[in-house]
């Protein structure tokens, strides 16, 4: 065999497992037909959080405007994506390298199953000992007539002239942050909803809320709306839906999920078992219905947030396999999960939804952060926590609204995974004043 671990995809489903088995002393390769460091370094969550800095800071500065600020900064779009470049451009090459020094082999190019052990990539065939099918997902396309004049997040976070007129479909993870950034950047922001639930793995409550603040900065928000067809018009792009609707616009972000890449690698020919939509089953060692063929990260057809800690998680799990240092079944422990819209929603463990199903299990309390003294200091005039308890009164669950609504949760992750009880917070000494100590005196 060439190698001992072969993987198909080099995003964060891959990596963060190849670099500790190469370095454990195992024959490592990673196959790439894009960038190395796959969608959340190139074109995920590493361009999003840059373009959304400037957001996130305005948000703040407008809270304190006649509270020591006299004015807004100006955003510069332009600018902005040229940061943006900086920051990103160089990743690629940066991970390719990572996954060489550590003695990884690197190989570029489109992988097809030749059988359960061999790959085939430009006409070269490489075996393996082991297999990992870390080929993630790409956006979903609408499958009506003029879809073809639609974008994706991809298309967007290359945009170096913001439209005035963004219409985004679909109110996930992608619907709900570009329509943030865009809006503070001075587009007129449409979003356009099947249903009437946005953001649905979160909160709704504060769901709402996020919703209110958004309608209050001029998104519009258009529910239970089917769109049929678009077409290029003299004035722009003309969308048209059940009922009558119509709307023009100069550029439509479909932000309508994303699907598993299946396609060209030969899966039924090896006999792997998966779904076009749903991705791929694994038992719970990770290992597909062929022996030797595992898979990680998003690809995975598993109930889980698909985000990146996920699939570093995965990864590094089979590291642990390969090398022998557990043979233990993979335990996933709480992932904290956000949407990073302004103000941030995050959340982690047992929901309050789920919770009030469990009255008997589990309590709910509410903590609304305005009347905190410390949120005073920004004028923080939105924020709040609610928390989830067992029947022991240890905190299980968690999800925030509010601009530090990613460390609140972050922090009650640790108290989650952990079972810190009562008694133990109060061994925990925290810098004051901070968002950490002020979150720890309320649960
Ligand atoms: C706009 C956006 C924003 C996001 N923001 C966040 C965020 O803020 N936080 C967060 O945690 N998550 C975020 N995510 C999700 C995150 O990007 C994914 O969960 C993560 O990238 C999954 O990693 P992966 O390794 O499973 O797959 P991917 O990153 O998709 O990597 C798969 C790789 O496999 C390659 N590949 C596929 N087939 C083949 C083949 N046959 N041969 C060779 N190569 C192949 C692809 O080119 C790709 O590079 C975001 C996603 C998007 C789209
Ligand atoms: N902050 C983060 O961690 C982050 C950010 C962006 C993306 N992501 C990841 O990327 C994934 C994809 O994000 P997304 O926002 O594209 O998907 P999503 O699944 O979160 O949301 C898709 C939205 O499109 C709607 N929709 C689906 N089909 C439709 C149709 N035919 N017509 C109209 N609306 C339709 C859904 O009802 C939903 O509102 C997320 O699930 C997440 O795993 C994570």
């Amino acid at each position: 065999m060439d190698f001992d671990v072969l993987f198909i995809g080099s995003g964060q489903g891959a990596w963060n497992g190849a670099i500790p088995m190469s370095e454990h002393g195992l024959k490592v390769a990673v196959i790439e037909e894009g960038k190395f460091g796959g969608v959340c370094t190139n074109r995920g969550c590493n361009a999003k959080i840059t373009l959304d800095r400037p957001v996130e800071i305005l948000r703040q500065v407008e809270q304190l405007q006649g509270r020591g600020f006299d004015s807004l900064p100006q955003l510069n779009w332009h600018d902005l994506m040229a940061h943006k470049h900086e920051v990103i451009d160089g990743l690629a090459l940066g991970n390719e390298m990572k996954l060489q020094n550590a003695g990884v082999t690197n190989i570029k190019g489109h992988a097809r199953f030749v059988d359960s052990h061999t790959v085939e990539v430009n006409g070269s065939r490489y075996s393996s000992e082991k297999i990992v099918i870390d080929s993630g997902r790409r956006p979903h396309r609408m499958d009506i007539p003029g879809s073809e004049l639609f974008h994706d997040s991809t298309d967007f976070m290359v945009l170096e002239e913001l439209p005035a007129r963004i219409t985004i479909i679909g109110g996930g993870y992608v619907g709900m942050e570009f329509a943030t950034i865009a809006n503070a950047f001075g587009s007129d922001v449409t979003v356009i909803l099947r249903g009437n639930k946005v953001l649905r793995d979160f909160h709704q409550p504060y769901v709402l809320k996020l919703i209110s603040s958004l309608k209050d900065r001029g998104v519009k928000f258009q529910f239970e709306e089917t769109i049929e067809k678009a077409e290029q018009t003299a004035d722009g792009i003309k969308l048209s839906g059940t009922n009558g609707y119509e709307q023009t616009t100069d550029y439509i972000i479909d932000a309508t999920g994303r699907i598993p890449n299946v396609e060209d690698m030969n899966w039924d020919g090896i006999g792997l078992k998966y779904d076009a939509h749903r991705g791929i089953p694994v038992n719970d060692h990770l290992e597909t219905n062929i022996e030797g063929v595992y898979a990680s990260g998003d690809i995975l057809d598993k109930k889980l947030p698909k985000i990146t800690p996920t699939a570093i998680f995965e990864s590094q799990y089979l590291a642990h396999l390969f090398t022998g240092e557990t043979s233990a079944p993979i335990d996933y422990p709480a992932i904290a999960y956000t949407a990073f819209t302004s103000p941030r929603i995050a959340s982690v463990g047992v929901t309050p939804e789920v919770a009030e199903f469990h009255p008997d299990e589990y309590t709910v309390k509410e903590f609304d952060y305005t009347e905190d003294w410390f949120r005073q200091v920004g004028n923080e005039n939105l924020g709040g926590v609610t928390v989830v308890y067992d029947s022991k009164g240890i905190v299980v669950g968690a999800t925030s609204i509010g601009n530090d609504a990613v460390e609140t949760i972050n922090g009650l992750t640790d108290m989650i995974e952990h079972r810190v009880s009562h008694e133990d917070v109060e061994r925990l000494i925290y810098i004051f004043p901070s968002v950490a100590h002020s979150y720890m005196r309320k649960v």
